[in-house]
């Protein structure tokens, strides 16, 4: 199978005084549709340059981004746009509503934004947060909304134009423990629903087993991806058995 988001050789380099700081060293990612792929690693690591390279946000200094199997280093920054808009979706770890807006059509603006008919719009963006658990909540506004309600409303609004990637930055930063775990059991759901291929960076190692794989970035070098629970190696046809059974090789290969 071919991944949906394949990083291979990434470097992101920053100026740093008279040298240059390597963000990402020579990283190579393989996504596949329907995976839930999370990302951890102490801070300055690299998690959020990955994302940002990942998401076509920044260029890397060398390296082949690919989405859909399209090689988005290529591309002029209007085509750029594009890609972004039509396989790519972001959720921050601040769901950034606009506050006069309705969940409904917090929705709908994306949508507009990517120039599609409002009649279809309103359709899927009912159905969506009917999926995210806010169809009764359609026409309330963020500050009628908990904050788990509002990281749901993000989700959804992510899931509009229909991505094939979705990127998320600490989803739980701002939530107590059973919205944290409701947020990315949803998560979880949206990956499985949609078949996108999910790339979550996380502190909280608790919900790892949500997910399938788990990779650790360290000054800007990815480590290999294990599966991130004894319970989750089915989507593993491509790592070595070893590989798929790292538990087996004791705890150092689990630590994150
Ligand atoms: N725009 C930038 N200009 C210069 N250096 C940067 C820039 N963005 C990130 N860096 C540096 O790149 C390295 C990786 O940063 P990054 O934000 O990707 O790490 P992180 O793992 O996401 O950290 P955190 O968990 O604290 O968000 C750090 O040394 C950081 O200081």
């Amino acid at each position: 199978m071919n991944p949906v988001l394949n990083l291979v050789n990434v470097t992101l380099e920053y100026p740093d005084g008279d040298s240059t700081l390597k963000a990402l060293d020579a990283v190579d990612l393989r996504v596949d549709a329907g995976e839930f792929f999370s990302l951890v690693g102490p801070s300055g690591s690299g998690k959020s340059s990955l994302l940002a390279v990942a998401a076509t946000l920044v260029r890397p200094s060398s390296g082949l981004v690919l989405i859909d199997g399209m090689d988005a280093t290529g591309l002029k920054d209007t085509e750029l746009t594009s890609l972004r808009r039509e396989k790519v979706g972001i959720i921050f770890q601040q769901p950034n509503l606009l506050p006069s807006l309705t969940a409904v059509e917090q929705l709908i603006l994306g949508d507009h934004l990517r120039g599609k008919p409002a009649v279809r719009a309103r359709k899927r963006a009912t159905e969506l947060l009917d999926v995210v658990g806010l169809g009764t909540s359609l026409n309330k506004r963020p500050h009628q909304l908990s904050g788990g309600q509002r990281q749901r409303v993000n989700i959804a609004r992510a899931l509009m134009g229909q991505p094939r990637v979705l990127l998320v930055d600490e989803p739980t930063a701002a939530l107590d423990h059973e919205r944290s775990e409701s947020i990315v059991r949803l998560l979880r759901q949206v990956t499985d629903e949609f078949a996108t291929a999910t790339v979550m960076v996380t502190h909280d190692t608790e919900f790892l087993p949500l997910t399938d794989s788990v990779a650790t970035m360290r000054d800007g070098r990815l480590g290999l991806a294990v599966p991130a629970s004894p319970t989750s190696p089915h989507r593993h046809p491509r790592l070595a058995s070893s590989a798929r059974e790292p538990w087996r090789r004791g705890p150092t290969q689990m630590s994150f």
